[in-house]
């Protein structure tokens, strides 16, 4: 057991499950945090974090009006900033540890059930200052910021666009005369949307927009604009700010509108690593690479994956304790009613969301170490890796944030019409996941421009030039014949690489086609956009398992047999699944038959029988405090029916015997009095 309380009662189907799981979590959970160093760490600042109460609410959030919400977060949010500067500063020690860190992200969540109005200051502002400034820039703000003198937010997308960012209207236009900035919004869809924090919170922000020197548009560039006063926090003259309204989810981040009138600010605003505008108005350009000042997006897309990983195994840890307890229907007349966990359709819904999550966080991690190997060389003037990395962290984010979307809505619909309060947890995490299919790149968007790199990749390989690691593999798509079906688990990723070759070549073979026919190539390109989202995401996929199943050959090389076995029974399972969902294309890009695809689903079955006796300690292995967990549900002593009571008795419409509506509406009209 990885959460012990002596005095917890834990419901007996819980603990039933906890006593027959036949491997050691507390091995598990050191797997996946990078070793028992770091279990203990995360857990002292689990510890030191949330054993005050202090993440606690009087009133839960969700009964609170909008107004209160917001004032409740950021109350939690100064608390819990004020603690990150103090105590949970002195407990770091380890390398990863920042503000970003997935240490951070778990003791923040216990206290925010949506989002903290900090979390772009922290997750894009403090980064553009690290990552955009000179180093003068960066001794001057950088200090203010952590320390939270000022707190910032990243306004870049507009009423007009998000995606296409050169299409931005914003202007900065440079006054030579008094060595200022000129920011504004010539029109409506110019004004800035989105940006969290905007609407009430910061005092500054960073904002991407249209440069003008000389007369000369150089395209868009960040600068760093002081929007509210810093003793009285009244919007500056010049300034029109504002929040943009309730969101689907979101609603304590007050995300906001910003427009500017001809308001000035120095030239030293302007972040200028990569590029510069001098005194008199020359336009420098620095970076080696033109799309260096993406680089806060590109970082943020890398912290995703983790972020979606964490909050999917939260939501397969809520669904699998439920699972456990929930008992329904009676297939067998003369057996007690089984528990849901033991219907192999459940399992089929859940254990997928396991494995995905594991997945998902050690290609994080992968990713995070690819992206620190990629800044490294970046320094050095070196940009080759770039593209390479900005196909890879854009289709990892897409395809990470879209199935978690899905698998965490999968774990709702696998907690019945329970999954549905608000007090499981799960519709809070869904809001909070379906958005970063969306911001930070749209899930198509980001996988075409995978694709651009594949297609180039494979124009490489057809003329027998050197490729780069993530698409070597496409240097066997021109052997003439399709690859040979293997369910060995090495032999499924090969398949699944043969599946992304396969789908890029009939791109390019259709695209060169439409060309032949008289289309253009940006028309021919626009034609082949479903296949060519389509092959970007085979090729992610078939990343995410070749990495996810190196990662686990590799960290559980000394674990303990059955660790190991559970571990590769996961990993089996993820392979089979994806397999499984792609059975067409295999068909399409692999010498697969018929019988070898029944075979594989009969294997699949049989695999998820084999997990089910593991499945509360695999969940329990992700080390999820309650406090984190917001769950009615998902508790560690699953005492669900009676936290759900509890829950409803909080609700104010359950104050008062008779509601007022009675005597304003119900009675009138029942009366006929109406
Ligand atoms: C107390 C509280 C505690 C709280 C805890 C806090 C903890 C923090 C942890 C959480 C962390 C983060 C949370 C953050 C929340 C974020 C909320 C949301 C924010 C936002 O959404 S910000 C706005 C984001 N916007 C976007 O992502 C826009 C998407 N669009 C684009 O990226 C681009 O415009 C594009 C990729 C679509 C195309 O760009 P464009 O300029 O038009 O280029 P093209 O002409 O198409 O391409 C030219 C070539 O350039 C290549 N390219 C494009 N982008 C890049 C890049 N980034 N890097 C390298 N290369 C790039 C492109 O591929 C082309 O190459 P080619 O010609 O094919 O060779
Ligand atoms: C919760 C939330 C928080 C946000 N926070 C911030 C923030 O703090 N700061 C900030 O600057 N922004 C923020 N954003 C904005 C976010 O980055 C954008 O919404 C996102 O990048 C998508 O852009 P868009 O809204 O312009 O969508 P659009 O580009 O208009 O997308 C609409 C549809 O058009 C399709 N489409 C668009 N272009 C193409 C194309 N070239 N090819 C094929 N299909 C295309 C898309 O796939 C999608 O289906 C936030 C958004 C949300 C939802």
């Amino acid at each position: 057991m990885t959460q012990t309380n002596n005095n917890m009662t834990v419901n007996p189907d819980l603990a039933m499950e906890r006593a027959k799981c036949n491997f050691n979590v507390l091995e598990v959970t050191h797997i996946f945090d990078g070793g028992e160093r770091n279990t203990l760490q995360r857990k002292k600042i689990e510890d030191v974090a949330l054993n005050s109460g202090a993440s606690k609410d009087a009133l839960g959030e969700e009964h609170m009006s909008p107004k209160e919400k917001y004032e409740n977060a950021v109350r939690k949010s100064c608390i819990y900033a004020t603690m990150m500067k103090n105590e949970l500063a002195e407990l770091s020690g380890l390398e990863s540890f920042g503000v970003s860190s997935p240490v951070i992200r778990r003791t923040a969540d216990a206290f925010f059930k949506e989002v903290s109005p900090f979390l772009l200051h922290l997750g894009m502002f403090v980064p553009t200052i690290m990552g955009q400034c000179t180093p003068e820039q960066q001794s001057y703000w950088l200090p203010r910021a952590l320390d939270m003198q000022i707190i910032g937010t990243y306004a870049q997308t507009e009423l007009g666009h998000g995606t296409f960012i050169r299409g931005l209207e914003t202007t900065a236009t440079y006054d030579p005369e008094t060595e200022e900035f000129v920011l504004h919004s010539p029109t409506l869809s110019s004004y800035k949307w989105w940006a969290g924090g905007l609407g009430k919170t910061v005092n500054y922000c960073i904002v991407v927009a249209q440069l003008y020197t000389k007369g000369e548009c150089h395209g868009t560039h960040p600068f760093i604009v002081q929007i509210r006063d810093e003793d009285t926090h009244v919007p500056l003259p010049g300034i029109k700010v504002g929040e943009i309204g309730p969101k689907m989810g979101f609603n304590t981040a007050d995300n906001g509108f910003l427009g500017f009138d001809h308001y000035r600010i120095p030239r030293e605003h302007m972040l200028m690593k990569n590029a510069q505008v001098l005194k008199d108005g020359t336009y420098v350009k620095v970076a080696r690479h033109g799309k260096l000042t993406y680089g806060t997006m590109v970082f943020v897309r890398v912290v995703l994956v983790n972020e979606v990983a964490f909050n999917l195994a939260k939501a397969s840890t809520i669904a699998v304790r439920y699972s456990a307890i929930r008992r329904q229907s009676k297939p067998k007349p003369d057996e007690v009613e089984p528990q849901i966990l033991d219907y192999v359709t459940q399992q089929h819904k859940l254990f997928i969301a396991i494995a995905t999550a594991h997945a998902l966080q050690l290609c994080s991690t992968w990713l995070w170490e690819s992206f620190s190997a990629v800044l490294a060389q970046m320094k050095g003037g070196n940009t080759d890796t770039l593209p390479e990395f900005h196909a890879l962290s854009s289709c990892l984010k897409a395809i990470s944030t879209s199935d978690s979307a899905h698998l965490i809505e999968q774990c709702r619909h696998a907690c019945g019409g329970h999954g549905y309060m608000i007090s499981s947890g799960i519709p809070n995490l869904y809001n909070f996941v379906s958005a970063t299919r969306t911001y930070e790149g749209d899930y198509t968007v980001l996988l075409l421009q995978t694709a651009r790199f594949l297609v180039k990749a494979y124009e490489q390989a057809e003329a027998k030039k050197p490729l780069t690691p993530t698409v070597s593999y496409l240097a066997h798509a021109f052997s003439g014949s399709r690859a040979t079906w293997d369910n060995s688990p090495d032999g499924i990723i090969r398949s699944f690489q043969a599946l992304a070759a396969g789908k890029t070549a009939v791109c390019v073979t259709n695209m060169r086609k439409r060309m032949r026919a008289g289309l253009s190539q940006v028309d021919a390109w626009e034609m082949s956009t479903i296949q060519l989202v389509a092959a970007a995401e085979a090729h992610c996929r078939a990343v995410i398992a070749d990495t996810y199943r190196k990662e686990i050959v590799r960290l559980t090389a000394n674990s303990s047999p059955n660790v190991k076995v559970v571990m590769d029974q996961l990993t089996t399972l993820y392979l089979y699944y994806w397999a499984l969902e792609r059975t067409g294309d295999l068909l399409m890009f692999t010498s697969v038959s018929q019988k070898d695809l029944v075979d594989l689903q009969i294997a699949y079955e049989e695999l998820l029988l084999k997990i089910r006796p593991n499945a509360v300690g695999l969940v329990d292995a992700f080390d999820l405090r309650d406090e984190l967990l917001h769950s009615t549900l998902g508790s560690y002593d699953g005492r669900v029916y009676e936290r759900l009571m509890e829950e409803a008795l909080k609700s104010p419409m359950n104050k008062e015997p008779v509601s007022d509506a009675y005597s304003k509406y119900l009675r009138p009209m029942m009366k006929g009095k109406l």
